[in-house]
């Protein structure tokens, strides 16, 4: 892939950052303390993360993508530094710079940007023809076209259903074989027809394609796995009292973060069900920061990817 230009990529392809104001609201309740954006994307939230900071703030940012990495390089703030790492390697990145278990918050604003889906040549889009990729980092792992060309079909099948909830998995995956034996997929738009001709039930308002598409994007670029890291390594990097703040945009991701929130609101999990529990056996590490947030009616109409938006915070406990 040529090395991208930042202003190049900047102006070609915007991201508007959801629930903006909100997950910024929540996230910085201190404005001298160290702050983790762990998916820096265009830089929209960490921009207003930086206008509440002091002088003495200070925001470290990463993004496995190295166009994002680029688009910061507008941002000439000496409190601000980025790294090109995947999220899952968070704690790891905190502990380096001397923060480990000291950070004010984290915020995770998950999922792929705008830039991605709309750029082609990334290969996410099922609209807009380009190389079948989707990876975040072009540099690491297996393409789309690489996976489709050597998985069963068992294993495609799989990939439909538990990461893109596809109902007729095992139909697609069975087209994309019998397709790849004639002539490999090298490009977005002929999976997409190919998938489109085998669904047997289009969703009104929906590409049948939808589905099978978010399935590969989420195995190929490990997202469960890296939000579950993710998740766990913010845990310990937080300092006591620090706010943990994650936008997801579908239920796979959301029922794990709601279910890491839980588990750690409650304390009690890793005991054996129906034992009776004392309050000393439980080990209570966080405090839920209200309920899900959901964009507001005016957010989705001027921006409909915040739809499936939601956003759950929660703070450290002392
Ligand atoms: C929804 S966008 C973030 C947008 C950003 N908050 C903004 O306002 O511009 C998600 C970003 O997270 C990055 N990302 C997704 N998974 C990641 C991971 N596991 N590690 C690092 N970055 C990741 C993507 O590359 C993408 O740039």
């Amino acid at each position: 892939m040529p090395s991208p230009d930042a202003d190049q990529v900047a102006s070609h392809f915007r991201h508007t950052s959801v629930l903006l104001e909100g997950a910024v609201d929540t996230l910085v309740h201190n404005p001298d303390g160290i702050y983790l954006d762990g998916t820096f994307g265009r830089g929209g939230h960490s921009r207003v993360i930086l206008s509440r900071l002091s002088d003495q703030g200070r925001l470290m940012a990463m993004d496995r993508d190295p166009q994002a990495i680029a688009a910061a390089e507008d941002i000439q703030d000496p409190r601000f530094e980025i790294t090109q790492r995947e999220f899952a390697r968070l704690a790891e990145y905190a502990q380096e710079q001397g923060v480990y278990g000291k950070l004010s918050g984290v915020l995770l604003d998950i999922g792929v940007s705008s830039p991605q889906l709309d750029d082609p040549e990334r290969g996410f889009s099922f609209m807009r023809n380009g190389p079948l990729d989707m990876r975040m980092d072009p540099t690491q792992g297996e393409s789309a076209a690489a996976f489709l060309a050597r998985a069963s079909e068992a294993d495609i099948a799989n990939v439909f259903k538990l990461y893109g909830e596809e109902r007729y998995a095992k139909r697609l995956a069975r087209a994309v074989v019998a397709r790849r034996i004639e002539k490999p997929f090298t490009h977005t738009v002929d999976l997409a027809d190919v998938l489109k001709t085998a669904h047997p039930a289009w969703e009104k308002g929906r590409h049948p394609a939808t589905k099978a598409f978010q399935g590969l994007r989420i195995y190929l670029n490990g997202e469960l796995d890296q939000l579950d890291a993710a998740l766990e390594g913010a845990l310990e990097a937080l300092a006591p009292g620090g706010h943990l703040v994650v936008i997801s945009f579908h239920s796979l991701e959301d029922r794990r973060v709601k279910r890491f929130i839980r588990h750690h609101v409650r304390g009690d999990t890793h005991l054996p069900r129906g034992v009776p529990i004392r309050d000393d056996q439980l080990n209570r590490r966080l405090e839920a920061l209200g309920k899900g947030m959901r964009p507001s009616d005016e957010e989705v109409d001027a921006n409909p990817r915040a739809r499936s938006a939601v956003m759950r915070a929660a703070r450290k406990r002392v």
